[in-house]
Order: C-alpha cells, then sequence, then structure tokens
C-alpha cells in the first residue's frame, strides 16, 4: 500500500493530493498537461524539497513532515524511468546494467539474468546506447532501475519520445512488465488507451488535485468523469477465454462476474481461460429496444440502462450494466428521444467492434 498525502504550493500552481494506492499493480496518473502529474512523482521521489506532508510505501514511512521525517531521494528505494533513458552513451548494455547494480551498494548485487529475460535484452547487451532503438533504450533503463530492487518504480511517460511504430513494439514489454512485477508502479501518462492497456487503478488529477480515484473499470464508465466524454470514450472488462473457433478465428470471451455474458472477438488461437481484457469503445455499441436476429453484427448483449448523459447540442451517452459489467453507448439525442430510452429500462445492446488489450 501506498499512502500519499502531500501538499505543495508554487506561485502560480498547488499540488494538493490525498491518496492510497495499491501495493502491487500500475496506478496510472492521468490529466491533462499542467494538471502536476510529474510535480506528484517527483514528489514521490524525494526531489520536490518543498513538498509537505505524508508518504508511507509498503510499511515504510519515506516522508512525515509534521515528525520531522524526509528521507532523501538516492535513499528512497525506487527506480525512475523518464521519457528519454538516460543512459550512460560510453557503456555498453551490460555495463549499463551493472551500473543499475551498483548503486543498491549490496555486498550481493541481484542476479540481473531474470531481469535481462522479462525485458528481452540478451541480444543487446554488447551494444552501446547509440545503436539502440527509442523502446530498446526504454527497456534498459527499465532493467537498470529494477536491478536497484526497488520497491516502487516511477515511469513518467516513458512512451513519450516514441514514434508510433516503437510505442507498438515497446508496449508488449510493458504489459509483460505489469503482469510479472511484484512491486507497484505509479505510471504518468496523458493517453488513454495507453492507461487503458497497462493500468489497473487510476488516479485522476486536476490542477493539482484529484478528481476520482479507483479501479480502471470503475472510472472509466462514470458519467460525471471527463473521461467518458470525449469521442474516444470506452470501457475495459475483465474476462476470461471461454471457448475458441478456429474456422472463424474468433475467441469467446466471458465477463468475469457476469451472468452468462460473453462476446465473440477476433483473435489469435488463445488458451481456455485465459484472462483478458477487453475494450468496448462508446461508439461501437448502440441500442436496440428488442434482440435482433437479422442484423450483421455478433455480439448483443442484454443490459439495463443505469445512466443517461445528454450532451448537447446532439449527442447522449447511456450508461448500461449488462450483468454486472459496464458498458457505454454513444447515441444521438434523436434516438434517444425516437426509442424512448430512460435510466432503469432494459435494453440490447448491440456491439459492432470488440478489442482485446492483453
Ligand atoms: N520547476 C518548476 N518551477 C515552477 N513551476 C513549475 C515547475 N515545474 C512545473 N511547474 C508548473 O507546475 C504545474 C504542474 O506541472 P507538471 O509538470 O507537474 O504537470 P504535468 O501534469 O506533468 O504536465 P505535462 O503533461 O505537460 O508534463 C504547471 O503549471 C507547471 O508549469
Amino acid at each position: 500500500m501506498i499512502d500519499l498525502r502531500l501538499q505543495l504550493a508554487r506561485p502560480d500552481f498547488a499540488l494538493d493530493v490525498d491518496l492510497h494506492l495499491p501495493a502491487r499493480g500500475v496506478s496510472a496518473i492521468f490529466g491533462a498537461s499542467g494538471s502536476g502529474k510529474t510535480t506528484l512523482l517527483r514528489a514521490v521521489a524525494g526531489l520536490e524539497r518543498h513538498a509537505q506532508g505524508r508518504l508511507q510505501v509498503a510499511g515504510e514511512v519515506w516522508q512525515d513532515s509534521a515528525g520531522g521525517v524526509f528521507v532523501p531521494p538516492h535513499r528512497r528505494p525506487l527506480g525512475y524511468v523518464f521519457q528519454d533513458a538516460a543512459l550512460f552513451p560510453h557503456l555498453t548494455v551490460r555495463d549499463n546494467l551493472v551500473f543499475g547494480r551498483r548503486r543498491t551498494g549490496d555486498a550481493t548485487p541481484p542476479d540481473a539474468a531474470p531481469v535481462v529475460g522479462l525485458l528481452g535484452l540478451a541480444p543487446l547487451l554488447d551494444r552501446r546506447p547509440d545503436g539502440l532503438s527509442g523502446g530498446e533504450r526504454q527497456r534498459v533503463a527499465i532493467a537498470r532501475a529494477l536491478l536497484a530492487q526497488p520497491r516502487l518504480l516511477l515511469m513518467d511517460e516513458p512512451l513519450a519520445a516514441l514514434d508510433e511504430r516503437r510505442k507498438a513494439e515497446f508496449l508488449p514489454w510493458l504489459e509483460k512488465l505489469h503482469d510479472e512485477l511484484e512491486i507497484p508502479v505509479l505510471y504518468v501518462s496523458h493517453s488513454l488507451p495507453e492507461v487503458a492497456r497497462l493500468a489497473d487503478y487510476l488516479v485522476l488529477l486536476e490542477g493539482g488535485r484529484v478528481r476520482a480515484a479507483g479501479a480502471l473499470g470503475e472510472l472509466l464508465p462514470r458519467l460525471d468523469l471527463p473521461l467518458s466524454h470525449g469521442e474516444e470514450a470506452f470501457v475495459v472488462i475483465a474476462a476470461t477465454v471461454g471457448a475458441y473457433d478456429a474456422d472463424y478465428a474468433l475467441a469467446r470471451l466471458d465477463f468475469s462476474g457476469s451472468a452468462g455474458q460473453s462476446l465473440w472477438a477476433p483473435s489469435p488461437p488463445r488458451p481456455l481461460g485465459a484472462a483478458v481484457r477487453v475494450r468496448i469503445q462508446a461508439r461501437d455499441v448502440s441500442l436496440a429496444l428488442s434482440a435482433q436476429h437479422d442484423s450483421s453484427i455478433l455480439n448483443t448483449l442484454a443490459a439495463t440502462v443505469v445512466g443517461l448523459d445528454a450532451q448537447p447540442p446532439g449527442r447522449a451517452l447511456a450508461r448500461l450494466d449488462a450483468g454486472g459489467s459496464a458498458l457505454l453507448a454513444r447515441l444521438t439525442r434523436k434516438s434517444l428521444d425516437q426509442l424512448g430510452i430512460q435510466v432503469g429500462q432494459t435494453v440490447f445492446a448491440q456491439v459492432k467492434s470488440v478489442a482485446l488489450v492483453d
């Protein structure tokens, strides 16, 4: 558990946050430019000397201003990965990693092999940083941070300096890391799709304050938060692979905790029982009052309308409960009126497209 209550006042900006973050998994710090994401991470690292408050990580107090405790940055067992990996250009990847281990000052440094394996660095060990792609450099930077055996990993927009192709190459490594790491990660991002792929927990910052914090799956469908207001609004649903149809290359995804609800999605073969996350965009969900049997749409879910948000001039967003899983549907206000859709009503949600995010 990370208990964090920090304040910082600058002439034109104030950070004031009170958070309890999970001890494992990725907590995304999400917000607009200038909302204080980097400042928050820097305060956690002890780099904002004027930050006041209390910070406790895995039972250890790193800061307690009232009690006069301030563990200096170099004594906080954390790894910090920035947009641009700051590697030593004159050292090979192997020697850059050794440097990471030395920082711990341990007599017996950790075995590098698991981390090298986890991040696929074996083929790169004898190369120098200037011969690596941006994504490869970031993998080395993460490995170096992990070899210092941190209790917490901070990542500040690690994808920001990569072009789209490199991002696509690098994201699976981050996903793998997400699955294997035992320590918590605070991950700064202003890209919601990126957050959807990596985060378990989401902190939404606005003007230096926490607008909302909670499990990703709970925050995304909230009609009162800006997360659901954009064109790209979506939900993420946890599911397991219940069947695989090799003829049509479709996986049946059974929603966890949802009585009998499932969706078919295009997928390469997957083991039965595998846990996956499904991303469904609001604009890919339309509503009907009766089950359609002559439609090309493969996936129809019975659902109840639990919230409606009219978004003038002509749009509306419906929040649905599909047997315990939340969905969003983007509609025009005209179709909302024509169908007479109201909160509490049973509808059939037609899902045009389903993406597997891991
Ligand atoms: N060293 C500094 N001195 C004074 N003000 C700063 C400093 N660093 C950041 N700020 C200001 O503090 C506020 C929060 O900045 P911060 O970098 O934490 O935001 P952010 O959410 O990380 O933004 P971005 O997504 O653009 O990186 C901004 O108004 C910024 O201009």
